[in-house]
């Protein structure tokens, strides 16, 4: 079995070297020359699986994408060659949830205010929006939640209009897929009607997909408004974002939200898994321990509740958030891919573990996604 797979997928070798031989190469550059004798089809987000790439796969029975998104499938093609595909959901939702925790702590910090103060609104609550809403209510803030789909199947939870959310709460997040045709379209969800409707001082942060924001009329927006302030993790045109745009941007970073060493193995455990029910062999996925390298981080104990700038500091010792906002900066115009590859090691909050008496703090840091023991008698 020939498998061709993007060189920046995790765990490539001990979870398909088994299966037959691999060749990785940077998903940018996978195209038809590149299928021509494929069996199986390992992809991120960055290669475009259309019509023209599987008509030069013959031999292609399986497609898998180590992502959430699947924009950058043609499933109808998929469908009509009638090859198998699978995507990776929920695989680096929590790496989303801590993106987006730290970077509104970051951005309170910078504006002197107390994020506890401020009523975040999120659109899209399925894997990666509700990690970020599990983490926003852990620390007491108030969270809105805007889910049509959700709302039509009368799913558990209190549902808001999109344009109650923008005129009501101080910090919108973006989850959604990008649609781009029908009814349920979602590219340019937020144009410039809707931006002009965000709150005095409003944050908008999106680690969803750059189109689901109308990026010129954003600069235009922002421009006229700089009580507004902006976390962007994706880009209409990746990997040429607006130069405009990145510098009037907050927090600016490459598709890299949902980049954690966790998550990538994730992903690619569950290409495996789906791969083997595809060739219905009943090859056993190594466990995630088994993939992961031991934690670089070293255990600490925490004392007394942690404030707002405490938390940060906990949280940017296992990412630097602000660090990468300043790497990617520099490393534009032709940078992107260079900023995502360096993301690849990024481990999640479960890599740092925490020793904690106090109950009530070892709940909220647990609910974050740290690892928290109990103290022991001598401390760590
Ligand atoms: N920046 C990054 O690194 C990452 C980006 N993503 C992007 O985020 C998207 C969402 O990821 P997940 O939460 O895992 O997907 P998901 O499929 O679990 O959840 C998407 C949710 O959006 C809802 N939705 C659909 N249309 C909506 C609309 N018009 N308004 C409000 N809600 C709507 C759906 O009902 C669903 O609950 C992915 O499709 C992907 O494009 C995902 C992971 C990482
Ligand atoms: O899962 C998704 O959807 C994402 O946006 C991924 O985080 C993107 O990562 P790559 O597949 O481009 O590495």
């Amino acid at each position: 079995m020939k498998i061709v797979a993007d060189e920046n997928m995790a765990a490539l070798e001990p979870l398909f070297a088994s299966l037959g031989s691999i060749t990785s190469l940077p998903g940018r550059d996978i195209g038809p020359e590149q299928v021509a004798d494929a069996d199986a089809l390992l992809v991120r987000s960055v290669t475009k699986v259309d019509e023209a790439l599987l008509r030069a796969a013959p031999k292609l029975r399986f497609v898998g994408t180590a992502t959430i998104g699947t924009d950058h499938l043609d499933t109808a093609a998929l469908a009509r060659r009638g090859i198998p595909w699978s995507n990776a959901p929920g695989c680096n939702a929590e790496a989303v949830g801590e993106y987006v925790l730290t970077a509104l702590l970051l951005l309170a910090q910078r504006q002197g205010v107390e994020l506890s103060q401020r009523r975040v609104g999120v659109v899209g609550l399925g894997n990666t929006g509700s990690a970020v809403a599990r983490r926003l209510q852990a620390l007491g803030i108030e969270v809105l939640c805007c889910d049509p789909p959700k709302a039509a199947q009368r799913a558990a939870g209190t549902w808001h209009e999109l344009d109650t959310l923008l005129a009501e709460c101080d910090v919108i997040t973006l989850h959604v897929p990008l649609i781009t045709e029908g009814q349920g379209a979602t590219v340019n969800l937020l144009d410039e009607a809707r931006l002009g409707m965000l709150k005095s001082g409003a944050w908008l942060v999106n680690a969803c997909r750059g189109e689901v924001i109308d990026n010129p009329a954003l600069v235009r927006v922002k421009r006229k408004r700089p009580d507004l302030k902006l976390v962007l993790d994706v880009w209409a045109n990746e990997p040429h974002p607006l130069a405009d745009l990145v510098a009037l941007a907050e927090i600016a970073t490459a598709h890299i939200a949902g980049y954690s060493r966790e998550g990538k193995i994730r992903g690619s455990q569950m290409l495996h898994r789906a791969l083997m029910q595809q060739k219905q062999q009943p090859q056993q996925t190594p466990a995630l321990a088994s993939l992961l390298p031991d934690s670089p981080l070293p255990a600490q104990q925490i004392e007394s509740k942690l404030d707002q700038t405490e938390l940060l500091s906990l949280m940017s010792g296992v990412y630097d958030l602000a660090a990468e906002d300043r790497l990617f900066r520099a490393a534009l115009p032709d940078g992107f891919d260079r900023r995502r590859k360096a993301n690849l090691a990024r481990r999640e909050f479960s890599a740092q573990t925490l020793y904690i008496a106090d109950p009530s703090q070892a709940k909220r840091l647990a609910q974050l996604g740290f690892t928290v023991k109990e103290k022991s008698e001598d401390g760590v």
